[in-house]
């Protein structure tokens, strides 16, 4: 991986989405929809035999129009059976669900399969927040993560080095999460807060080494600084426009806007996209795209979670190692750019939270934050007994 050259110049055009001809939106107002590149790779690194994929209902739906796009989002269980041709009402016997798992099978039942991979390796931790490591709530204020969430991650931090990566500001996802054992990177990765490295090897004038809030050295890499004031003039448009829309509300993540529309009738969200979309389009560097029930307003750089990705690797030093598993846990369309990232290396895989069949470059299945939090905990407690075994065979040789 180097980052010498993906970094020099972060701010580039943005790719053409395949459904571009069907939405009267200009280039930069275009649904985030990760392309299948790569999702079909046969050299995956773990052999699991993979099925004819399903249909991608969702990207049908979403390629209609932007407010299918926007209900798409978040789709109830049962319309999803509906269009899967399934009439029953009951949760019990979930056949669209049973179908996606045989091509995205949990993490949980494949643990002895991931554990075997991992033997011998480091692995590295990269998890999302909303939706990952806590539950999606109506009000992203109080989008807490559980007591027990966060001594599991703080327990799998002790083991393996571990980041979150979340579309929030960083500032504020620390203030949910509040481990400092963690790197963290906000912002979909435009602001991270990672370990020193000699900045030579970083090569990027948007990267500083400061001292954080606990004494620590790290270095601050801010790829989309220059943004700041554009982001925060579309901020203070978005929240006198959207204040006439009951239910919407708008949040400054720093490096980019969100605009919820989770708490908004229906039939206005037709006119919450429509809105957006006319303040955005006053910005040719700024472009959006949406996520569960929220359209994010961000600039048009060539940075996402999957160069966060990288970039925390390199600076922890791992980027050429082969004897590094790197696992990335997340539920959303932004995580998609993680997950291809790691597919494409074919080194580590990615997780997707989902409990709702999608489409994803993910390996594995987690249905919600609480397999989370249970497949967290195995991987702490295999890492211990695999730690205590070699101690002990160390013991044994030196005696
Ligand atoms: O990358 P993430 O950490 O997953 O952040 C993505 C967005 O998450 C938050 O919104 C989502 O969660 C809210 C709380 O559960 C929910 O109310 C909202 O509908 C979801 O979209 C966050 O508020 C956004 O700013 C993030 O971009």
């Amino acid at each position: 991986m180097d980052l010498k050259t993906t970094h020099n110049s972060p701010v580039i055009t943005d790719p053409v989405p395949v459904s571009k001809s069907r939405l009267s939106l200009s280039s930069n107002l275009m649904p985030y929809s990760p392309t299948s590149a790569g999702y079909s790779s046969p050299s995956l690194y773990i052999n699991i035999p993979r099925r004819k994929p399903i249909p991608d209902l969702l990207d049908n739906v979403r390629a209609n129009s932007w407010l299918d796009a926007m209900k798409s989002s978040s789709p109830p269980r049962k319309k999803l059976n509906k269009d899967f041709g399934l009439d029953n009402e009951s949760d019990e016997i979930d056949h669209p669900y049973l179908t996606w798992m045989i091509k995205y099978p949990s993490a949980l039942s494949s643990f002895e399969e991931i554990t075997a991979y991992a033997k011998g390796k480091k692995i590295v931790l990269f998890m999302d927040y909303d939706g990952t490591l806590s539950p999606i709530v109506d009000n992203p204020d109080n989008a807490f993560m559980s007591a027990s969430m966060r001594a599991t991650v703080k327990y799998v931090a002790k083991h393996f080095p571990a980041a979150i990566i979340s579309g929030r500001s960083r500032d504020k996802v620390f203030e949910f999460v509040k481990l400092t054992e963690l790197y963290y990177a906000g912002s979909h990765g435009m602001d991270i807060m990672g370990p020193v490295r000699k900045l030579e090897s970083i090569g990027h004038p948007n990267c500083i080494s400061l001292t954080d809030k606990q004494d620590k050295e790290v270095n601050l890499f801010q790829p989309a600084s220059e943004f700041l004031p554009m982001i925060d003039e579309v901020f203070r448009s978005l929240v006198e426009t959207v204040k006439r829309i009951n239910g919407a509300t708008v949040e400054n993540n720093k490096f980019c806007v969100s605009v919820h529309y989770r708490n908004v009738d229906t039939e206005n969200w037709d006119l919450v996209g429509q809105v957006v979309t006319e303040i955005v389009k006053g910005y040719p560097r700024l472009r959006l795209t949406h996520g569960r029930k929220v359209l994010e307003v961000r600039p048009v750089i060539d940075w996402n979670k999957g160069k966060a990705v990288e970039f925390l690797m390199d600076s922890l030093g791992l980027s050429d190692c082969d004897d590094v598993l790197p696992i990335y846990i997340g539920d959303d369309r932004t995580d998609e750019d993680a997950f291809k990232v790691l597919r494409k290396a074919n080194r580590g895989f990615g997780i997707l939270v989902s409990s709702v069949p999608k489409e994803t470059a993910a390996f594995y299945s987690l249905r919600d934050p609480s397999e989370v939090m249970e497949f967290l905990k195995s991987l702490g407690r295999w890492k211990k007994r695999a730690s205590l075994q070699n101690e002990s065979n160390h013991l044994t040789i030196t005696i």
